[in-house]
């Protein structure tokens, strides 16, 4: 087995050996009738986590898939398995009933983003070893950039009303989830629980117009190719202020990493919908927001939250990126 992310050697022998000891584990689990699901479960999700630790991200989504199919019950397997299917499948086809926006984009070839660095120490263990893997010297200047906020709107404010309608309409029935990310809980709607011509749009958009921006946009040294970036997360979040009637959201989101290579949010109403609000990142003390359709990414593991909202609601779409690792070796 081949690691990208190892970090030394013994790290990696460390992984190796837990990697070994659970799957002998499981293999073991499946063959006894005694073993629970709720235990079999949990040591689909451990091996899953440790191949993703080890950068094995195609190995890990399979992990968690074969987990989800062996455990019906257990809801972050099932969850796994429904971002798969409504992200990964090519072929399928769907019947679309209404004519969906156009994206906004006119011109992708010219420098959409505007790009600010994080101080040196800020850049994550992360970026540092997939820089490393490339060339042993590693451009500390060039490797700092690591936030981009759009100069411009990526989507149109009608793309982004037709996703706040989409995630109120899902909601009215399903309800907002609010625990599922147990680090960073937002109150948010999984986009795969939107309608399924919604989900299509979202994920077509994504593919030709921001993956490709976006991975121009990171420094070269992270290696990131558009076409092996994998959506592993894409959800609506609302933020209310404390004092609005009917309040369903968070304030706010407390500092964090997310669990992603890339992350990206994109504002889906404009600021003077709201105060405060933003996102924070702490290493810079920066906060940055903008308009329905801007876009912000930022590499996950930087430290990052949700800003306070003041008054009313701030409506984001969140998505965070894994990078399907080819041609690495
Ligand atoms: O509110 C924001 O802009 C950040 C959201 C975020 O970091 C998350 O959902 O993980
Ligand atoms: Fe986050």
């Amino acid at each position: 087995m081949k690691y990208l992310h190892g970090s030394s050697n013994q790290d990696t022998n460390e992984i190796e050996k837990a990697i070994t000891d659970i799957s002998t584990k499981l293999a073991a689990s499946t063959s006894e009738k005694h073993t629970s699901e709720e235990e079999e479960a949990s040591l689909w999700k451990r091996l899953g986590k440790l191949l993703l630790d080890a950068g094995e991200y195609a190995e890990a989504s399979r992990i968690f898939r074969k987990g989800a199919e062996r455990c019906p019950t257990d809801e972050s397997l099932q969850h796994h398995l429904k971002v798969y299917n409504a992200f990964h499948i090519d072929n399928e086809t769907c019947e679309t009933t209404e004519d969906l926006p156009p994206l906004d984009v006119t011109n992708m070839s010219k420098d959409i983003f505007l790009t600010l660095d994080v101080p040196p120490e800020a850049i994550p263990e992360e970026v540092i070893q997939i820089a490393k893997r490339k060339s042993e010297h590693v451009d500390v200047q060039e490797l700092s950039k690591l936030l981009h906020a759009s100069k411009e709107p990526i989507l149109s404010k009608v793309a982004c009303k037709y996703i706040i309608n989409a995630a109120e309409k899902a909601t009215a029935i399903k309800g907002w989830t609010k625990d599922r990310h147990l680090q960073a809980p937002t109150c948010d709607i999984p986009a795969f629980d939107l309608e399924n011509e919604v989900v299509h749009w979202l994920k077509d958009a994504m593919r030709n117009c921001l993956f490709p921006l976006l991975a121009k946009a990171f420094p070269k040294a992270m290696n990131i190719d558009h076409e092996k970036l994998r959506i592993q997360d894409m959800f609506v979040v609302r933020y209310d202020a404390d004092n609005e009637n009917r309040r369903q959201g968070f304030k706010y989101l407390k500092p964090h990493e997310d669990e992603s290579i890339i992350s990206l949010t994109i504002a889906l109403n404009d600021m003077t919908d709201y105060d405060g609000g933003g996102l924070f990142i702490a290493s810079t003390g920066d906060l940055l927001n903008g308009d329905a359709g801007t876009v912000l990414g930022f590499a996950g593991k930087i430290v990052h939250g949700g800003y306070p909202v003041e008054r009313g609601t701030r409506w984001i779409l969140m998505k965070t990126h894994r990078a399907k690792r080819v041609g690495m070796f």
